[in-house]
């Protein structure tokens, strides 16, 4: 054993390899006679260099998280995640791993072999690299055992695992038909946006029946996906929900940018460049579809009024001066839709616009994007979420007037505007109030007008008690509203 251990840490690794092949070889021969071995080889690339084989990654993932047996290795690989900051332990090249399954005994090992004329990430040589792969060693008999129970627990693991501890990812189309990544923070959640009342709960129903829902979908020989179109004025908190949506189900972002496709070919194949379980974004979708029209406002004005879909999108998204480009909205329906949409399951797909009557009718047709949510001006449930978060108050005084005033005035503050008033008066929450009050300007308006009408001495007695018993609906009016400006101009302390 300690002659092994010499030989396994000062030869080459090829050389290795070759050893650890004839001494099993040998075993195979001369010891055992029943109990034969199996070998499985689980290598890094299928098919050419560039065909990742996902199961050799999840092998890796499984294997580290056999903790146990790691433990009780001399010798391990060690790294560190740049992502979360974790460490992980890995096997060395030739070192056997034992893991156990249903009374099954198994052994993995990691083998990396010189390629030929390879590089061995040097920079030289064909840029082929080394060819790593991990051997599965287990007895005939227990065959039945770990085909394909073992195999399938490995994956789930592994899946499993990746899906807890990996960094989410978001990643955006460029002009050459491939994805680019960059890691997604975005710290957006249902608990942060400012919602109506219920809105928040009933998406968030939605998304956990989809989570769960697969046999429901295959039974009813649907594609596992989901659509949400969000539409609304700009600033009402689309992009972020779609940020508090990934969140809410951990999913990656696939951000498609249409306006960079430049056919049906290149959509589909970025499709099939997505893994399953992620969100994939379409954000202003109007603004994709009309984006050479926005330079030429007549034709836009004219699209508008009844467009053939297929026609704005060839003429919009097209590479080309002469308007030929091959992305139409079938094209896109099909990914989203057809039978293309089903080449990754546990999808959601999510479009946004500011103008949801310009979308072509065949985007919305029932069943298509199954939840259309409409995200509008701050109205006061959703205001008090927002001075929650940002002032720290669960209830005011001033409540009672700005919910009659924000209910009165069809005012059009979008919850950013909202929260950007918030945020400057954060110390402050009293002058925060007075600063939302002042902003819906028809009542503003109107309390002025209630004032230059009203005589000293009713005011004064109007505005000392505007909800006193006995007095009349009318004065209980002007009441509120004296109240509501003395609040404004900061008269009344809280
Ligand atoms: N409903 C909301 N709840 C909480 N914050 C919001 C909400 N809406 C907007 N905000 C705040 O306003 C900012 C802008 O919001 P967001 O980008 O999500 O809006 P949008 O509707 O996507 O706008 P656009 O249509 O211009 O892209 C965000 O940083 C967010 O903090």
């Amino acid at each position: 054993m300690g002659v092994f251990a010499l030989l396994q840490t000062f030869l080459p690794p090829a050389f290795r390899q070759y050893l650890n092949h004839g001494l099993a070889l040998l075993w195979d021969k001369f010891v055992q006679t029943e109990n034969r071995h199996v070998e499985y080889q689980v290598e890094e690339k299928t098919g050419g260099s560039y065909n990742h084989n996902i199961f050799y990654r999840q092998v890796g993932i499984y294997l580290s998280s056999l903790r146990s047996s790691m433990d009780s290795h001399t010798r391990l690989k060690v790294c560190r995640s740049v992502e979360n900051g974790s460490l992980a332990f890995s096997l060395l090249d030739n070192e056997a791993l034992e893991d156990s399954f249903n009374g099954a005994c198994l052994w993995w090992t990691h083998t990396c072999m010189e390629r030929e004329g390879g590089n061995n990430g040097n920079g030289n040589g064909n840029g082929s690299g080394d060819e790593r792969s991990f051997t599965l060693r287990f007895l005939t008999a227990e065959r039945s055992i770990v085909m394909p129970a073992y195999l399938d627990h490995v994956s789930k693991v592994a899946a499993e695992i990746e899906h807890r501890n990996t960094q989410r990812w978001i990643y955006t189309n460029n002009h050459s038909g491939y994805w680019e990544a960059t890691i997604f923070n975005h710290p957006s959640t249902f608990n942060t946006l400012a919602l109506d009342d219920g809105l928040a709960d009933h998406i968030q129903a939605d998304l956990e029946f989809f989570r769960n829902a697969e046999s429901f979908y295959h039974r009813n020989g649907r594609a596992w996906k989901r659509g949400y179109l969000l539409y609304g004025p700009p600033g009402t908190g689309k992009s972020s929900m779609i940020a508090a949506i990934a969140n809410h189900v951990e999913y990656d972002i696939y951000d498609l940018e249409l306006t960079k496709v430049c056919d049906n070919a290149e959509l589909k194949s970025l499709m099939i460049q997505t893994i399953r379980r992620s969100v994939i974004v379409i954000e202003d979708i109007d603004c994709s579809v009309h984006l050479s029209d926005r330079a030429e406002p007549d034709k836009y004005s004219q699209s508008t009024s009844g467009y053939t879909a297929d026609s704005n999108i060839e003429s919009a998204i097209g590479p080309s001066s002469e308007g030929t480009s091959k992305l139409t909205l079938s094209g896109l329906l099909n990914v989203t839709d057809g039978l293309w949409s089903c080449c990754g399951e546990e999808r959601i797909f999510i479009f946004t616009t500011n103008h949801k009557d310009r979308l072509d009718p065949a985007l919305l047709r029932q069943g298509r994007m199954d939840m259309h949510i409409l995200l509008s001006y701050c109205t006061f449930p959703a205001f008090k979420k927002l001075a929650n978060n940002y002032l720290g108050i669960e209830d005011h005084p001033m409540y009672v007037e700005l919910e009659d005033a924000m209910a009165r005035t069809a005012h059009k503050i979008t919850p950013a505007a909202m929260a950007e008033m918030l945020i400057s008066n954060q110390s402050d929450p009293d002058a925060a109030l007075r600063q939302v009050m002042a902003s819906l300007p028809r009542y503003y308006a109107l309390a002025q007008d209630v004032v230059a009408s009203t005589s000293p001495s009713e005011k004064y007695a109007l505005e000392d008690s505007p909800l006193k018993k006995g007095s009349t609906k009318k004065d209980r009016l002007r009441g509120r509203i004296l109240f509501f400006l003395a609040a404004i101009e900061g008269k009344r302390m809280y």
